[in-house]
């Protein structure tokens, strides 16, 4: 089994656009994919666009289609009629349906990886659901596994010490029990899902300076380099902490597999910076494999025709390259 499954996200969104557009362009990924959505949804987007659909529905034991033109869909039925653009809480538990049923494939080895469209938190919360990201909506229906963010960009790859958390509450989350949970997920499946034999990972300090030796905060001594010594210790290849304002330097980066940063803006911004429209969204330390788009709803560009399909057909190669090598085990 080697077919992969993609959940479009919010249906307001540029997510049913991209699948519609996908399906016009020579087959993406190295391996077959289906799609979880409403196939009216579907239909619906593609006359919008002016772009013909054909659409087969999915039967496990069915290859899955490679025709230009056409998608192969699971199907799962939107709560509420959709507007390109316009969001609607009614469709949030549509939204969480279609990604259970694919990541469920994924853990009983229906499908061999998932690639997800961009969801819009807000809308979800708005629906009275709790709800932060996939990452932690997948490490919750995988166990509740410990995930970890990595974005990809062609030779740079950030991964976040801390996922989707308000600012305010990031200091506090820093702990020495997370930090190595983390660095230990991110050196395992560097090793493991990327076939790096010792990874080589940068740290970022939390504070501006790195704390310039605590007059700037104390992080630094008491957290951080703590936790990096003992890591160390056992065969981590760690440096840090480092200033986050110059580890982004080639300098630093030439010498470096991965980088953790110690939130979401400290270290996104400059991964979207160098690659926003072909870099990848990874999920580590989950039992499934997960990639995605490194972009959101583009609620203005829905039913446009102008969204681009760069990333989605990245987050799809790699997710069929992840899939080749061997099923791992979590750190
Ligand atoms: N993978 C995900 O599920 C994911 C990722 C990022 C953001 N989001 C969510 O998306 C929502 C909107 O976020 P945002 O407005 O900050 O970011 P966004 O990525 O939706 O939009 C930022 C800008 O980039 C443009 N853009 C985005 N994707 C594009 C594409 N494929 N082609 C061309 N232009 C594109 C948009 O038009 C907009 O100008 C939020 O709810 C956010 O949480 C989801
Ligand atoms: N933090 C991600 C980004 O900025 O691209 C995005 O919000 C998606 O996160 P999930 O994969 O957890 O939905």
């Amino acid at each position: 089994m080697n077919r992969l499954v993609i959940t479009p996200g919010e249906p307001a969104g540029i997510g049913p656009d991209l699948l519609v557009q996908l399906a016009q362009q020579p087959p993406a990924g190295a391996a077959p994919w289906i799609v979880v959505a409403d196939p009216d949804l579907l239909a619906a987007r593609a006359r919008q666009l002016g772009l013909p659909l054909r659409l087969r529905e999915y039967t496990a034991d069915a290859a899955a289609p490679t025709a230009i033109g056409e998608l192969c869909v699971l199907p799962v039925a939107a709560t509420a009629p959709v507007t390109a653009g316009q969001l609607d809480p009614a469709n949030a538990d549509y939204v969480l349906r279609t990604l259970t049923r694919a990541a469920d494939g994924c853990l009983r080895g229906e499908f061999a990886a998932l690639v997800t469209g961009p969801v819009h938190k807000g809308v979800i919360n708005d629906a009275g659901i709790a709800f932060t990201g996939h990452t932690e909506f997948l490490a919750a229906r995988c166990g509740n596994a410990h995930p970890v963010m990595l974005l990809a960009a062609d030779a740079l790859r950030v991964a976040l010490a801390t996922t989707h958390l308000p600012l305010a509450e990031v200091s506090r989350a820093i702990t020495p029990a997370r930090l190595e949970r983390v660095l230990r997920i991110l050196d395992h499946d560097l090793r493991t899902r990327f076939g790096l034999a010792q990874p080589r990972i940068l740290v970022c300090g939390l504070n501006p300076h790195a704390g310039e030796s605590g007059h700037l905060g104390r992080e630094e001594i008491d957290i951080i380099e703590p936790t990096l010594k003992r890591l160390r210790a056992v065969g981590l290849h760690l440096t840090g902490p480092l200033p986050a304002d110059t580890l982004f330097t080639p300098r630093h980066l030439e010498h470096a597999d991965a980088v953790l940063a110690m939130y979401h803006d400290q270290g996104l911004p400059v991964l979207k910076y160098a690659g926003f429209g072909h870099a990848v969204n990874i999920t580590l330390g989950l039992p499934i494999i997960r990639t995605s788009v490194d972009h959101g709803t583009a609620l203005d560009l829905a039913g446009s025709g102008r969204a681009e399909t760069g990333s989605l057909r990245a987050a799809l190669d790699l997710a069929a390259d992840l899939a080749r090598r061997a099923p791992v085990a979590c750190a």
